[in-house]
């Protein structure tokens, strides 16, 4: 592995975990993902941007298989997934968040982290009736809620939480999982204020030691949070590198001038 850079005191490889190479998606003669060539590095905190209709949602469809590509290739640690099932993903480590609420609000908050930790470990319920193991993953799914700041209130139904710790919530139920690839849609969208700046604590301590892809349309988070940044238009790349660099592009600033939700 290469050294790479550091981000909050974890090195960044200059190795790529997720690679598309030409991947284009077209719905009938629209095309609106054309030819994309992207890496994502290894523990890298990766945004995708872009205005309104620039393709950023089907981009994000095709990596998590929800759609299939028209051409080109998905590699993941170098092995081509563009044709794997979405139900397979988890498997290999990648976990798609944020975008469909993973809560179950009859649910307690431990019993929603339980719950996730059995599906991740891949095991049967039964196994779980042994006391020993009852034990350890309450005492895993406590951790996991005290990580995400809801600790000791493990027993409080999840339909009574207010929006921003149901995403603590749901963060902590993706990382039962243990994911090397986090594919974040939108992470920020409907929160307030406050609890945008608290997710997005909780996103750069969880993203310590992982890898992070995420469509994101609030510059501050942006900014703060992702080491390289690519940017959408028409479904192409514009394009690429940090904050800085991307925010003074030229091409950049003309792609979003006129819209509601400019950088
Ligand atoms: N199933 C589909 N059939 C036809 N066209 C589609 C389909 N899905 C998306 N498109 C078109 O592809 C283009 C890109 O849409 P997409 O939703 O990926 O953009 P986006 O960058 O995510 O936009 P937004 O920021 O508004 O969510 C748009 O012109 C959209 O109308």
């Amino acid at each position: 592995m290469s050294p790479g850079r550091e981000r909050g005191g974890c090195q960044v490889s200059d190795e790529s975990i997720l690679e598309t190479r030409g991947l284009t998606k077209a719905f009938g003669g629209f095309t609106a993902i054309k030819d994309v060539d992207l890496k994502v590095r290894r523990h890298g905190f990766h945004a995708l941007i872009g205005p309104n209709g620039a393709g950023k949602s089907t981009f994000f469809n095709l990596i998590t298989r929800f759609l299939t590509p028209t051409e080109g290739t998905i590699l993941y640690k170098g092995q081509d997934i563009s044709r794997v099932k979405a139900a397979r993903l988890p498997d290999l480590g990648i976990l798609r968040s944020f975008q469909i609420s993973a809560v179950f609000p009859r649910l307690t908050l431990l019993e929603n982290v339980r719950l996730a930790l059995q599906h991740g470990k891949g095991v049967s319920y039964r196994f779980w009736q042994n006391e020993t193991s009852l034990n350890e993953l309450n005492d895993r799914a406590e951790s996991l809620l005290a990580d995400v700041g809801l600790g000791g209130r493990g027993a409080e139904p999840a339909g009574t939480l207010p929006y921003g710790s149901k995403r603590a919530l749901e963060l902590a139920t993706t990382l039962a999982f243990e994911p090397e690839l986090m594919l974040l849609d939108e992470p920020m969208a409907g929160l307030g204020t406050e609890d945008i700046g608290r997710i997005a604590d909780l996103l750069e301590k969880a993203s310590h030691g992982r890898t992070i892809l995420m469509v994101e349309h609030n510059m501050h988070v942006v900014a703060r949070l992702c080491d390289r940044i690519t940017v959408l238009a028409r479904g192409e790349v514009l394009a690429e590198g940090t904050y800085a660099e991307v925010s003074s592009d030229p091409r950049v600033i003309e792609s979003y001038v006129g819209r509601s939700d400019a950088a």
